[in-house]
């Protein structure tokens, strides 16, 4: 479901650095073809988050939404991630789900071509879990690529997310989602805002 006057009230208020539109169907925020979202962000950078979309499918909704940055949230090989870098020329952040712990090689190959990488919680469904990971496998991360943190983050989580910034300056952002919400894609602006200021310490 979209909120596009949540969305507006979000842009003047919280004026994130930017706002995700998730185009995945089965999602509860997906926010399909109409547009009204991206009007209301217009002025912020829009990250389109995608799971195992085509190549054209995805260059479509660049041109259409105006797209800055594509989030690839599901098992996009290297060549897939290359190819969407070099066609659409746009920053990329390359999902990787985190369970109970990871082989920091099988990035190695996608880092020529991602900007970002992003790491989630593993479910078996794609994303929006509301669920955090063991954020101290984090500390054997081993490349100087910036990473943004995500997967459950709540307001809870304000001195756990400073601890880790000053162990690792790679944490470059912060992905938050369904914690912050009162319905899906219904943004809690106040808490968005408690949140924002709890950080800037
Ligand atoms: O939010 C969704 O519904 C979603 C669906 C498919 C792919 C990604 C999705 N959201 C992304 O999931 C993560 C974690 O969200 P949460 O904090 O656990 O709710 C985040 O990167 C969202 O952009």
């Amino acid at each position: 479901m979209v909120h596009p006057q949540n969305i507006q009230e979000l842009v003047n208020e919280v004026n994130p650095d930017w706002m995700g539109m998730i185009f995945y169907p089965p999602s509860p925020r997906y926010v399909g073809t109409s547009g009204e979202i991206a009007s209301a962000a217009r002025s912020l950078d829009k990250v389109g988050v995608f799971v195992n979309e085509p190549l054209s499918s995805v260059l479509e909704k660049v041109a259409l939404f105006g797209l800055k940055v594509l989030q690839l949230h599901g098992n996009e090989s290297v060549e897939e991630v290359r190819l969407l870098k070099e066609k659409s020329g746009l920053e990329i952040f390359k999902v990787f789900k985190i369970g109970n712990k990871i082989d920091w090689e099988l990035l190695r190959p996608y880092l020529p071509w991602v900007d970002y990488f992003l790491f989630d919680t593993y479910t078996e469904y794609h994303g929006g879990s509301g669920k955090t990971f063991d954020w101290s496998l984090l500390k054997n991360y081993p490349y100087e690529k910036p990473f943004i943190l995500s997967g459950g983050i709540g307001i809870e989580e304000v001195q756990a997310i400073l601890d880790l910034k000053k162990q690792m300056p790679q944490l470059a952002g912060l992905d938050i989602n369904s914690r912050f919400e009162i319905a899906p894609g219904l943004k809690d602006i106040p808490k968005i805002k408690a949140f924002k200021k709890q950080l800037m310490v």
